[in-house]
């Protein structure tokens, strides 16, 4: 691959159930989205700086490769290992980054430097590359962006260094690793994970690196397989929000309350639980009663996510929105804010969906109509991105 230009993708994801309860080693279930962070990266013309553009956040940086180089000594891991507090102290120094930053772009730039330094250290020489992420998610709102990152980051620089093979033939538009070189790319973006969040789970890159729809324990991934179509509206509320400081809240509180919290942990899994039963007793398509069911599992679990303290005033707001047009939805990912999903029936009429569409944009809230279960991690052809990312990539 050496020299080569390549163009990398990963999908973003929805939780339907399990989010903040998998941390403490519970169930999730969550599925790709067909929302994506495109990469692309190719060698620098300066054989002596590395760049990274990331337009998204306003961020556009570029370090002399002898600089970095001082670094490697610190890092040149041979396999996905954690970074520990004195790699990210020397990160956030180099960076000039303070300490316990949960700002936007220093915490993506230390994820980036992380995966790099630990990813190409092992090379003779670090490369020069010039690398540019775009994507089509909404930053820090609960679907997975910094997953998504961390996974397309991982994987372009784990080609770029072949230490993971070029998956792409000639004339085909895009093209997956093998399932060892993907346990790899996972591995890694998990470490790109901790860098952003502090302690993830590790549903979030499981499913930006092998998309569909999964079920995540304790670092256990099982793919689901056939699960029926289902129609989902997400929605935005557009207030931002930290993941890494909603987990640390639920972490507070569980400390706290261990007998209060705990019960409501384990009820959250016995939701995910239930869940994947309906949605796997029925892949033949979902019967009304168990739409019934789906329905009130969201609205219970929306329930417990406001007692462990993850929910806002938005969601609020938006749950009863959407409750006044007969339908059910809950918070996505970590809440606080950020996104949420209702449940759609098959068979309901569009004008009960446009006018709860229309009645969220009044609230300031954008929503997307999405089908979910997309691919994971791909390299793909030049000729194969949308225009819009094309443009993106290229004018960024
Ligand atoms: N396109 C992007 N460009 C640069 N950095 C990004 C991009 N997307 C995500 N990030 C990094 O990820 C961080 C957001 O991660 P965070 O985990 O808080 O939100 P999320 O992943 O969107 O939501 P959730 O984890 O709840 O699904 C940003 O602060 C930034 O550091
Ligand atoms: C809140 C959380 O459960 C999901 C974030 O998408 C955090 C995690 O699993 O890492
Ligand atoms: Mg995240």
């Amino acid at each position: 691959m050496a020299g080569k230009e390549l163009y990398v993708s990963a999908p973003g994801k929805v939780i339907l159930h399990g989010e903040h309860a998998v941390v403490h080693g519970k169930v999730a279930l969550a599925v790709g989205l067909n929302l994506r962070t495109f990469l692309r990266l190719k060698p620098s013309r300066d054989k002596n700086t590395m760049k990274i553009n990331l337009p998204n956040i306003g961020a556009k940086l570029s370090w002399n490769i002898s600089d970095l180089q001082t670094l490697v000594p610190s890092f040149q891991e041979c396999e996905p290992v954690s970074p520990s507090p004195e790699q990210l102290d020397i990160l956030k120094t180099f960076a000039g980054v303070s300490s316990g930053t949960k700002d936007t772009e220093s915490l993506a730039i230390l994820a980036f430097l992380y995966l790099y330094l630990s990813i190409c250290g092992q090379l003779r020489r670090l490369p020069s590359l010039e690398i540019v992420v775009w994507s089509q998610l909404p930053t820090g709102a609960g679907l997975g962006s910094s997953a998504a990152y961390s996974v397309s980051l991982v994987a372009a620089l784990l080609t770029a260094s072949e230490k993971i093979s070029y998956p792409a033939q000639d004339n085909i538009e895009t093209a997956r690793w093998t399932q060892n070189e993907l346990t790899l790319v996972n591995g890694w973006a998990f470490q790109g994970e901790k860098v952003i969040h502090g302690n993830p789970s590790g549903v979030d890159n499981a499913v930006g690196t092998w998309g569909g729809a999964l079920r995540y324990q304790a670092g256990q991934i099982t793919p689901i397989e056939r699960v029926p179509m289902l129609q989902i509206l997400l929605t935005n509320t557009r207030v931002p929000r930290s993941t890494k400081t909603l987990v640390a809240g639920v972490k507070d509180k569980l400390l706290k309350y261990p007998n209060i919290m705990e019960p409501v942990l384990s009820s959250i899994n016995a939701i995910s639980e239930e869940c994947q039963r309906v949605l796997q007793a029925a892949v033949d398509g979902l019967s009304k009663e168990h739409y019934s069911v789906l329905e009130e599992l969201i609205d219970i679990n929306q329930h417990h996510l406001n007692v462990i303290g993850v929910g806002h005033p938005s969601l609020d707001r938006l749950c009863q929105v959407t409750a006044s047009h007969g339908l059910h939805s809950k918070l996505t990912g970590a809440g606080g804010g950020g996104c949420a999903i209702t449940l759609l029936q098959p068979d309901i009429q569009p004008t009960v969906v446009d006018a709860a569409k229309q009645q969220l944009s009044d609230c300031g809230y954008q929503c997307w109509e999405t089908s979910i279960g997309a691919p994971g991690v791909s390299l793909q052809s030049s000729s194969s991105l949308p225009e819009e990312v094309t443009r993106s990539l290229n004018t960024a």
